[in-house]
């Protein structure tokens, strides 16, 4: 269902603080623009099956959430390739998609018509998304006044509506309160069972072997294992 291979992704950042693209031009024409290379992901291969939950982990900076970018669309590697069959749901970075001076109402029709739904099917999903984000009154207030973990309850609430084929979720479930961690957890649960492939990173180990079939653990940008859940992350406590 989705298959990575080799995939490699170099960013390029430069020490020097440049004010201006003049500045930049100037720079880069006389030589004096020192541009650091920097490869977040090494030749990075695994498969995600039809129908199971894979979860990526590995330290900070080992780039899962690059690879997470990538499998998306949201970043074009650069190298190797990524195929993958079904419509994406992903649901990365808080507030990706989300316009902070509108509110959460507005923002219902913004990130889902990003999402591909059409405004139809939102108008009549509304009052769903609504009643799951439990944001009550607050839905009429510019999201920029709302704390992460309603802007996570937002976010969760618009991508689950439906049956995605395929999601992708960075994090999220670890923002917000204890009853909506557990109600969201449920709603992935649900999801899973009913055939959507999940992608998801975690810092939490026990939510990891609580929810996922398989998972790839990165390190450095490179893949250094892939398998079954318990022995996988009995390896990682143990490094
Ligand atoms: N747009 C970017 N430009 C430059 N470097 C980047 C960019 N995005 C990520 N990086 C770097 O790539 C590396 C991998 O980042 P990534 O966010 O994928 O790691 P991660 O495993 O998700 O980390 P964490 O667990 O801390 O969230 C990091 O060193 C990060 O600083």
């Amino acid at each position: 269902m989705i298959e990575v291979r080799d995939v490699s992704m170099r960013f390029r950042l430069t020490d020097d603080k440049i004010m201006s693209l003049k500045e930049f031009v100037t720079r880069k024409l006389s030589g004096k623009l020192k541009i650091n290379e920097f490869w977040a992901l090494k030749r990075a291969s695994f498969d995600v099956y039809k129908g199971e939950v894979m979860g990526i982990i590995g330290h900070n900076g080992a780039g899962k959430s690059t690879i997470l970018k990538v499998i998306s669309g949201i970043l074009k590697p650069t190298e190797g390739s990524v195929t993958s069959h079904g419509n994406i749901v992903p649901m990365l970075e808080l507030g990706s998609g989300f316009d902070m001076d509108l509110t959460g109402h507005e923002n219902i029709f913004l990130n889902g018509a990003i999402l591909g739904y059409s405004e139809e099917f939102l108008q009549s999903k509304y009052d769903e998304i609504v009643a799951f984000s439990e944001l009550g009154q607050f839905i009429e207030v510019p999201i920029r006044n709302y704390s992460s973990g309603m802007l996570a309850r937002l976010a969760f609430s618009i991508a689950t509506v439906v049956n995605p084929e395929i999601l992708i979720v960075d994090e999220i479930l670890s923002v917000g309160d204890a009853d909506f961690q557990e109600k969201s957890r449920k709603r992935m649960l649900e999801l899973m069972s009913g055939g959507t492939t999940v992608l998801f990173v975690s810092h939490s180990l026990q939510q990891i072997r609580e929810m996922c079939d398989r998972v790839v653990w990165l390190e450095h940008g490179e893949v250094q294992m892939v398998g079954a859940t318990k022995e996988l992350c009995d390896a990682y406590e143990q490094s």
